[in-house]
């Protein structure tokens, strides 16, 4: 008997707008929210309505709400193509109920809503690494948090420069279309993006004081040319003196660009503001340019974690309609308890044209967890670590190799927005 079999005092139901100030109660509670549930309504309404309720699920214990999750229908750049992926949010255990399998009972039942519904991908950021593996999901992406500081954010002289381009310093609300144009054509193609609806551009540039903490107002940089925007930066600056001098921050939300001359005319608007010390971005992906552009790399400090987790909600059809940079031939024998329709063993054909993937009784060449194929769908996380760690079992030599060439992508994916 599961542990969600043991507990009969609460139940695993739908909801709807007039319980989500209960459900928000539950999430901010668990996350540890320094602000009010009034100040977390306001901030989070504009978003779900827009979105819409159908999709959270609560966890309801003698009329309490006691856990909560929901999802997001995203259409997101995977290898193979932008894909409809359900985007997990807001899960939350109410603090006296945690570990008696609320937050099991929940992920199941969403994983059977969202196969329900057709979906294949369900992503997420996690507040913590531990909770998701045995849920089915696997560490898909990394990126960076880096902080460059004064003499080293010069860039290289042989940095693409582009005398056509023109930046200007603008209010957000003003720089949206153009922003919104350049977003529109990253998220078609950068592995993990998805494509930002308005809601999700109101949510970025909304600008109240308790977002601002101690910086200044949210403002935006945008570069074009003769073909229209180029790219920009969202960032936020922060005053700082001590006796010696100025120490001002610039912090920046994102960065985003379409062309090589537009990441170093951004770059170097963005590390030449007076009175400034020091650069800070919460995220940028493992390949962005600025790694290669700045005159000396080893001086952006850089703190690497996971950014997305995903979880293939239906293995044979997310392998089918993945893009393949090797040819490959393989039996995988997948274990998911939360999904077990994906139990068993998969034939998987695959090549630059396409894949094949049928069930079958063939003995297998690899046997792994359904977490370890979500963990390498982006293609920068070898399966090769997991076999390394005797976490999955390689019944024919090479096997793991090959898989690892035909995942392999040769770009880093970025996601950049926790949702
Ligand atoms: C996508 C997002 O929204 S990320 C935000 C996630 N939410 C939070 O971090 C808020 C604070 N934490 C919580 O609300 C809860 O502790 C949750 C949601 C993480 C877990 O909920 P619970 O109902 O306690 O989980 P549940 O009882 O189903 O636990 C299932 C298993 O996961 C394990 N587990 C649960 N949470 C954690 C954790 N944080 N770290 C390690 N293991 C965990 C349990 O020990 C249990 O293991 P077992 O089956 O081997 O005994």
């Amino acid at each position: 008997m599961t542990r969600e079999q043991q507990q009969e005092t609460w139940t695993v139901r739908g909801s709807d707008r007039d319980e989500f100030p209960r459900i928000a109660r539950v999430t901010s509670e668990a996350l540890l929210a320094q602000h009010d549930l009034d100040t977390v309504l306001e901030r989070a309404l504009p978003l779900h309505d827009a979105e819409g309720y159908e999709r959270f699920l609560v966890a309801e214990d003698e009329g309490q709400v006691v856990g909560t999750t929901n999802y997001f229908r995203f259409e997101m750049a995977l290898p193979g193509g932008v894909r409809p992926v359900a985007g997990v949010t807001g899960v939350g255990v109410w603090p006296t109920h945690r570990r008696r399998g609320v937050l099991s009972a929940l992920m199941r039942r969403q994983l059977a809503d969202i196969r329900e519904a057709g979906g294949r991908y369900a992503a997420l950021w996690a507040s913590e690494g531990a909770i998701y593996g045995r849920f089915g999901y696997g560490p898909a992406a990394t990126e960076i948090n880096a902080a460059v500081r004064r003499p080293y954010t010069a860039l290289r002289a042989d940095a693409p420069r582009d005398g056509s381009l023109v930046g200007r310093l603008t209010d957000p609300q003003e720089a949206l279309p153009d922003m919104e144009e350049v977003h529109r054509q990253v998220a078609a193609s950068q592995n993990g993006q998805f494509r930002r609806a308005p809601q999700w551009w109101r949510r970025m540039l909304s600008d109240r004081p308790e977002q601002r903490g101690d910086k200044g107002p949210l403002r935006a940089f945008v570069v074009g040319g003769p073909g229209g925007p180029q790219g920009y930066a969202l960032y936020r600056t922060l005053a700082r003196y001590e006796q010696d001098g100025a120490y001002g921050e610039v912090h920046v939300t994102e960065v985003h660009a379409i062309a090589p001359a537009a990441w170093t005319a951004l770059y170097e608007h963005l590390f030449s503001r007076d009175l400034t010390d020091r650069v800070l971005f919460p995220f940028l992906a493992e390949d962005n340019p600025l790694l290669y552009l700045a005159a000396d790399r080893d001086r952006v400090l850089r703190q690497h974690s996971t950014s997305l987790w995903i979880r293939l909600v239906d293995v044979p059809g997310a392998l089918s309609e993945r893009s393949w940079a090797a040819p490959v031939e393989a039996v995988l024998e997948v274990g998911d308890r939360f999904a077990p329709w994906n139990a068993g063993r998969w034939r998987l054909e695959a090549d630059a044209s396409g894949a094949r993937v049928e069930g079958t009784g063939a003995a297998p060449d690899i046997a792994l967890d359904v977490s370890h194929l979500g963990a390498a769908h982006l293609g920068q996380t070898p399966l090769s670590g997991y076999l390394r760690a005797g976490l999955l079992t390689e019944y024919t030599p090479g096997a793991v190799a090959r898989l690892d060439a035909a995942l392999h992508r040769p770009d880093a994916p970025f996601c950049g927005l926790i949702f």
